[in-house]
């Protein structure tokens, strides 16, 4: 703080006069802080400073144990400080901007200090570099205030992130980031991989805010594909271009109340009427619906299931549906009554739909699992750090082995989830996608059926680490409650846990050699 510099110093012995009703004074972490007329407005009551051990003294510690340091950062408590304790410093720090954590565990192994990794170049650290210090700086307040109050993700933050073709880059290396400046060409589009990719996601995240890791456009990333792929030039040129901008926003729409998985179950139809689709039927926990411009619809057809571009407009609705993560994802029940599209929306062939949708299914489970790893690293931070401040019993809360073997359990789930997903990112570098749709289907299923297993077991450790902190919205625990509220949704979104085993192990058994025996 820049004011700091101009105020007073003081000694503890002063400090120690004000300890009474009317003329109280505390420090944290030598800074001192007139809390006179404070005490009646503090939510933790008043009562509570005038305790001999707080009145007048140092209460660094019993704050800690209470509060989150933000605390001391918003305007209104910051300027209750009214000077420094002579010869001290502050300690307590918050990170800068693009700072990594130096909490051990709490990055990747190849950001941690003295580590290595064969998966990561120059090009990867310094675009880590660029893209923590966004989403540090741009969409982490935005997160945090959208998750409380669900309002979708605001336009200035989709704005910038168009302008950093974050957009585009979420949906892996290709074509449609040809002669895009990334992260204001920190990267070339021809350099950018997998891994580039995979940075991204994490960071989204270590938001830990789920409903709002949706709402991050997370309808693009599953919705958009199928355009770039399958779509005719006209359509791609009238459609992309804006999506990548942040100007149109689109959603898949497959699942329906009637049927999530089992497409053949679907009732959605699409019935040719000259040179249109009619198109009748509802969608359920549409991701982005509420606010889609477009809908990646699978529909039945004559000739089979058919997915179908809708733009919204006449005979389109959508209603938010209230699920247990915030409404800023846009989650929505989504109608479609007689709707007229051209047949130039058709993706893909007339009974080709099944090939559309499941064309991008890898590449969506594998963005859930590396979102979701994200998410997780960031809970074990939350936990170290916490195991390290609170005080019980006279000791750090890391002095009782129980907390111990649990902090241990979480980063052994963490690192193998993180392992495992850079060699299956490797992979993706290097095959095409012909091979990866063959060689990685099963593997990508396993290891989102891991991952998203591990996030329930590390939210339910962490909840008990927190104990009545983590079952709390906010204040100390809040992270902790939101991921233990939301951790199964990287279960259910993009393919059940459970199904995406039984696909792996399924895959595995058609690539059985016909002469294996024991
Ligand atoms: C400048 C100093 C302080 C400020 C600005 C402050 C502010 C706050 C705020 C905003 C809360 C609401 C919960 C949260 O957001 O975390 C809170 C809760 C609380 N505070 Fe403080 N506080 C201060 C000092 C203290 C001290 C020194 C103590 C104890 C001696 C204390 C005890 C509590 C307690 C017991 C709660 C309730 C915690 C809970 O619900 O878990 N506070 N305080």
């Amino acid at each position: 703080m820049s004011a700091a510099k101009a105020m007073k110093t003081f000694t503890l012995e002063e400090v120690a006069k004000h300890n009474k009703e009317g003329d109280l004074w505390i420090i944290i972490d030598s800074k001192v802080y007139d809390v006179s007329r404070f005490v009646d407005l503090h939510p933790g009551g008043a009562s509570v400073f005038y305790v001999p051990s707080v009145a007048g003294q140092d209460a660094t510690q019993v704050f800690f144990g209470l509060h989150r340091h933000e605390v001391l950062l918003r305007p209104q408590y910051a300027r209750l400080q009214i000077g420094t304790i002579a010869g001290q410093e502050e300690t307590i720090k918050t990170l800068k901007a693009g700072e990594l954590s130096q909490v051990p565990y709490a990055e990747p192994t190849w950001l941690s200090n003295g580590f290595h990794s064969p998966y990561y170049t120059e090009s990867h650290r310094r675009f880590q570099t660029a893209v923590r210090t966004f989403f540090m700086e741009v969409v982490q307040p935005d997160a945090l205030r959208c998750e409380e109050n669900g309002k979708r993700i605001s336009q200035e933050v989709v704005d910038q992130l168009a302008a950093n073709n974050i957009i585009a880059m979420r949906l892996g290396p290709g074509k449609h980031l040809k002669g895009r400046s990334l992260m204001g060409g920190i990267v070339k589009p021809e350099e950018f991989d997998y891994f580039h990719e995979l940075i991204v996601n994490l960071e989204v995240g270590r938001l830990g805010t789920r409903g709002y890791v949706d709402g991050l456009l997370a309808g693009i990333v599953i919705g958009l594909p199928p355009v770039l792929n399958y779509a005719s030039s006209e359509l791609q040129a009238a459609v992309i271009p804006d999506v990548l901008a942040g100007k149109k926003f689109v959603a898949l729409a497959i699942s329906e109340a009637f049927a999530g998985s089992d497409v053949a179950g679907l009732q959605t139809t699409a019935e040719r009427d000259g040179d249109h689709w009619v198109i009748s039927g509802t969608k359920k926990w549409i991701t982005n619906g509420t606010f889609a411009d477009y809908f990646t619809t699978g529909c039945k057809t004559e000739g089979g299931f058919t997915v179908i571009l809708i733009p919204r407009g006449e005979g389109v609705s959508t209603k938010p549906i209230k699920t247990s993560y915030s409404s800023t994802a846009g989650t929505a029940y989504v109608t479609f009554d007689k709707v007229r599209v051209p047949v130039g929306n058709t993706l893909g062939k007339v009974g080709g739909g099944l090939a559309v949708i499941l064309s991008n299914f890898n590449h969506e489970r594998w963005m859930v699992t590396t979102t979701s790893l994200g998410a997780q690293r960031m809970i074990l931070e939350e936990c170290l750090k916490w195991a390290n401040q609170r005080i019980v019993f006279g000791k750090p809360l890391v002095a009782q082995p129980v907390i111990r073997a649990k902090l241990a359990s979480i980063i052994a789930r963490v690192e193998s989830g993180q392992n495992w997903l850079e060699s299956v990112t490797h992979q993706m570098n290097n095959m095409s996608y012909a091979q990866q749709s063959d060689k990685l289907a099963g593997p990508i299923g396993l290891l989102k059926q891991f991952v998203s297993r591990t996030g329930r077991e590390t939210a339910e450790d962490a909840t008990q680490i927190f104990g009545g902190r983590g079952i709390t919205v906010s204040g100390m625990g809040k992270f902790i409650e939101n991921y233990h509220r939301t951790s199964p949704y990287d279960a259910i979104l993009a393919g059940a846990e459970d199904v995406l085993g039984d696909l792996g192990v399924r895959q595995a058994f058609k690539k059985m050699p016909k002469n294996a025996r024991l």
